[in-house]
């Protein structure tokens, strides 16, 4: 006989009321990165293969696991209190269903990975120079709303702002510009001769590169976002999850730089690493020399360190934060 899933079991602890249900990306770029986050906020589940709920042991949370495309409807209309997905994907819902004073989403966070930009791009060896020289032909995009609401203001429509509906008469249906949807491997568009340009993300631009095509405009810039619905079930545990995630991105975008250096040298080095907020100084037992303890972004500890160097600090030592919760 088939088991039931968890959460319709008789066990209270494994049922779906009273917790917070947060979406998570079921695949795609967004995934792995999410993951990480959950477990650097020591957010223990663990997921039954093929379910797309997963109800977390140590929290009154449940997973959900949803494509990053369908995070912002659920999101959006309150069934699901929070989730993570890409600014883009929140970006082309509102371009469909504009958010009222109860529906929609709120960004808590901006999680900073899954950069990308979504873009405007017609063939490197064409004719076509400008995105005004698209309109009245064909785009093939995944992001349709955003195309549309992007050719309708290049177009001249009015009411964009309010969606992509104008009184009775659908922009859509007023474009002069053909917006056809595909689902995926949108740069090969142009080369099967089905679109004269396309709108697409980029984050390397090898993709874009690789099939032939530049970019002529940004529609959108994106990153992974936490977002919440107008009214989650439990604000509480919304703020503490997005403390806890804050400080896993801090600690993965920091690193502490520790380092003795003469009281004469004070004043340059503090100014080479401010910290976050000041950097600790504490007195050693040469009255001459305090030793410095600092936040430093990851990217810039090499030249941070060539800097300390040579203002005279010694004893530089690098160390990793596992986590952190800082203001
Ligand atoms: N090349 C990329 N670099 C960085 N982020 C990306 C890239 N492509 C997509 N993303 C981000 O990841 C989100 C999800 O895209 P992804 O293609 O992984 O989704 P998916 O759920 O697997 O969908 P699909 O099945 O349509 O490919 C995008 O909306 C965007 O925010
Ligand atoms: O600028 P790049 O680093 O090359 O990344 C851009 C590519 O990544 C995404 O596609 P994905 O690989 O997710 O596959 P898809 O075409 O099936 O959506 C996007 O649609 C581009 O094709």
């Amino acid at each position: 006989m088939p088991m039931s899933p968890p959460w319709n079991q008789a066990d209270s602890s494994c049922s779906l009321e009273g917790r917070l249900l947060f979406a998570v990306p079921k695949k795609g770029r967004l995934q792995q990165a999410t993951l990480d986050l959950l477990a650097g906020s020591d957010i223990q589940f663990r997921r039954e293969t093929r379910l797309d709920i997963a109800l977390v042991k140590n929290h009154p949370i449940a997973l959900v696991f949803l494509p990053a495309a369908d995070i912002p409807t659920f999101v959006g209309e309150g069934r699901v209190d929070l989730g993570i997905t890409g600014r883009d994907q929140v970006a082309e819902h509102e371009a469909f269903v504009p958010a009222t004073k109860d529906t929609g989403v709120e960004e808590v966070l901006n999680l900073g990975f899954g950069k990308c930009r979504l873009q405007v791009q017609v063939p490197e060896k064409g004719k076509l120079e400008r995105p005004e020289d698209l309109v009245g032909k064909n785009v093939v995009t995944s992001f349709v709303g955003l195309t549309e609401k992007y050719f309708a203001r290049l177009e001249g429509l009015d009411g964009i702002e309010n969606g992509v509906t104008n009184g009775d008469a659908p922009v859509r249906n007023r474009l002069k510009t053909k917006i056809k949807f595909v689902g995926g491997s949108v740069e090969a568009a142009c080369a099967l001769g089905v679109a004269d340009g396309i709108v697409d993300l980029v984050e390397s631009g090898e993709t874009m590169q690789a099939a032939g095509l530049k970019a002529i405009d940004t529609v959108v810039e994106s990153t992974a976002t936490l977002i919440k619905s107008k009214h989650p079930s439990n604000q509480k545990l919304v703020d503490m999850i997005a403390s806890r995630i804050s400080g896993v991105i801090t600690a993965q975008k920091f690193i502490l730089c520790q380092y003795n250096i003469a009281r004469s040298g004070l004043e340059t080095a503090t100014k080479i690493t401010p910290g976050k907020r000041a950097p600790t100084i504490t007195a050693l037992e040469d009255p001459e020399w305090v030793a410095i303890s600092s936040m430093v972004l990851k990217e810039s500890i090499a030249s941070v360190m060539d800097e300390l160097t040579a203002c005279g600090a010694t004893d530089i030592l690098v160390l990793s934060i596992a986590n952190s919760r800082t203001g």
